[in-house]
């Protein structure tokens, strides 16, 4: 099978779940040439090298992005704009940036308001893929294979930078697609924030609750399956829920009503309610999950 180097020189910022398996799907397809990482933590940049996902690491992003040909800021959407900072005036002319930030209006005024004008190489993404699992011990390869990623190019993004990044998508095994910044965050504040929320806030309540230890004991499939996702990242969940809060909040207020009307069936004893409400949802889901 014939390879091209699509990247000759990769950077990635912030060499986690995410970017690190973004650099092991390129090396693993052969279309990059050298992985430079960066990061804050030496121990974990240390451990990529070690497991073959980066080539080399600095912990300065702008020695990182010298020579880049492709830039990937894979850090929490919080110290997006910081890092854009540190690397604003050490781009190659000719190289593209991009991100992997679960919410895209932030970090798309984070980059505005540190390169004054969004860069013309600038093409925000978003993998919608992951784990509840941080840092690069838990990245893998194959975790974008026939999964989503958006791009979310905005006005000035140059279209040979937009095909360079799907290029780059593609070699993972991915599907890209692009949307506009905002449909982007309504959209993903109801299909991966609201469900991070609620996940998170069951198994607080139940956690809160006098008899937790009993509650816990018999919590079976179900609850394992409706609750993986609470095992994620506080801080990054905080941040992303944060930074979106304006999506979130809409799609909250939205399930509050849903709920509310449920609860308000229940406690009338209205089977009717009660019965279309699941019944619609579970059309919804074997809908949507059959392929
Ligand atoms: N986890 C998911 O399921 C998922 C899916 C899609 C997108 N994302 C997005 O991807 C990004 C990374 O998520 P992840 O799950 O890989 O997290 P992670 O914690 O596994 O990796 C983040 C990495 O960034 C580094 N980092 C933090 N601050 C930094 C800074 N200021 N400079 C340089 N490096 C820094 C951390 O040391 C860590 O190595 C986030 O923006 C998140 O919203 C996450
Ligand atoms: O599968 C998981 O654990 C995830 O949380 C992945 C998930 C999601 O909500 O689906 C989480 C955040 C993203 O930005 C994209 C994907």
């Amino acid at each position: 099978m014939s390879t091209e180097v699509l990247i000759p020189r990769l950077a990635v910022i912030g060499v986690g779940l995410i970017g690190g398996s973004l650099a092991r799907a390129l090396k693993r397809a052969q279309v990059v040439g050298e992985v430079v990482g960066c990061g804050r933590n030496v121990e974990q940049l240390e451990r990529a090298v070690a497991l073959g996902v980066i080539d080399r690491y600095t912990d300065d992003p702008a020695a990182a992005v010298a020579g880049a040909d492709m830039v990937v800021v894979g850090t929490p959407v919080s110290a997006m704009r910081a890092v854009f900072g540190a690397i604003r005036d050490h781009l190659a002319p000719h190289a593209v940036l991009t991100d992997v930030g679960s919410a895209k209006g932030c970090v798309v005024a984070d980059a505005e308001a540190v390169f004054g004008t969004l860069p013309e190489r600038f093409v925000p993404g978003h993998p919608v893929a992951g784990t509840e699992k941080s840092g690069v011990e838990a990245s893998f390869a194959e975790l974008f294979e026939r999964r989503r990623v958006i791009l979310t190019p905005h006005v000035e993004s140059a279209a040979e930078a937009v095909d360079r990044v799907r290029a780059m998508w593609q070699a993972t095994g991915a599907e890209v697609v692009e949307m506009g910044i905002r449909h982007h965050d309504e959209v993903l504040a109801a299909t991966s924030h609201l469900p991070h929320v609620l996940a998170y806030t069951v198994v607080d309540t139940l956690a809160s609750m006098d008899d937790r230890a009993e509650i816990f004991r018999f919590a079976a499939g179900g609850f394992r399956d409706f609750t993986r996702i609470s095992s994620s990242d506080p801080a990054m969940w905080r941040d992303i829920c944060l930074a979106n809060r304006e999506c979130l909040v809409e799609v909250i207020d939205e399930y509050i009503g849903t709920l509310t009307r449920l609860r308000e069936a229940l406690a009338r004893g209205d089977e009717r309610t009660v019965f279309e409400t699941f019944r619609r949802a579970k059309h919804a889901r074997d809908n949507f999950y059959r392929e």
